[in-house]
């Protein structure tokens, strides 16, 4: 793997029981890239997403990120991926100041850039009050500022627009967007939206890949296909 693949993955399998939710997947990503994960409820995306944060472990196959193999390397990986899903992984009765400034601690981040970043999604005003009591576009403002405080090279993202108006997802772009330059692996439900975003472009369908191309050979009607039963 040379330094310009920032993930690479053969015949990645993972079970959960007798049932196989990752089944045989082989893709490179190259660095700055972004990768578009599309599939059914139930198709494994999260499952992928999981392994290459490395909270997971594969059961066959391999998985290396910026050159290390998981799972024997996580350790050296772990503090250059930032991640982004459903749950905030914040804590409810901190404040979003609280909650940013002890991830800061933990990975030896200037405590200024927790309000450099609170600024740039306009949570400032809020900054102060317990997340517990944000809405959940205002929570998942918070927890990009998470994801992104360490700048980390790759960012593992799970449908990031979920519960944001437009003016947030534009507030969301520099940090977590194609212009943040990170090499990104990105789920979504959204044809158009999904597409737009995307380099690389794979269909999952129950664990299997049913495609996996350049974003150029891959239409709307191509994901949508995915989706009809
Ligand atoms: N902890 C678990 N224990 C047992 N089965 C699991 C577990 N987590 C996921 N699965 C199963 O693995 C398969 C893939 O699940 P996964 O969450 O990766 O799908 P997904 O594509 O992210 O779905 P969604 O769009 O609903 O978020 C599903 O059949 C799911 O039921």
């Amino acid at each position: 793997m040379d330094a310009a693949t920032a993930i690479e993955l053969r015949g990645l399998t993972r079970r959960y029981g007798y049932r196989t939710a990752l089944d045989d997947l082989t893709l490179t990503v190259p660095a700055g890239a972004t990768l578009v994960v599309f599939g059914p409820n139930g198709a494994g995306k999260s499952t992928l997403l999981r392994i290459l944060a490395t909270l997971l472990r594969p059961h066959a196959g391999t998985a290396s990120i910026l050159g290390e193999a998981l799972p024997d390397r996580a350790w050296a990986v772990r503090g250059r991926i930032g991640l982004l899903t459903h749950d905030p992984l914040l804590y409810g009765d901190l404040s979003a100041r609280e909650n940013l400034r002890f991830h800061a601690r933990l990975h030896g981040v200037p405590l200024g850039r927790v309000d450099e970043l609170l600024a740039e999604v306009k949570l400032e005003r809020r900054a102060d009050e317990p997340v517990h009591t944000y809405s959940r576009g205002m929570l998942q403002r918070a927890a990009a500022c998470r994801a992104v405080l360490h700048d980390p090279e790759i960012l593992l993202l799970d449908e990031p627009r979920a519960n944001l108006d437009p003016g947030a997802i534009a507030l969301l772009e520099p940090l977590v967007g194609r212009e943040s330059g990170r090499t990104r692996v990105v789920t979504s439900h959204d044809p158009a939206g999904g597409l737009a975003e995307a380099d690389l472009v794979l269909g999952l369908r129950e664990g299997k890949t049913a495609f996996l191309a350049p974003v150029a050979e891959v239409d709307a009607a191509r994901v949508a296909e995915l989706y009809a039963a």
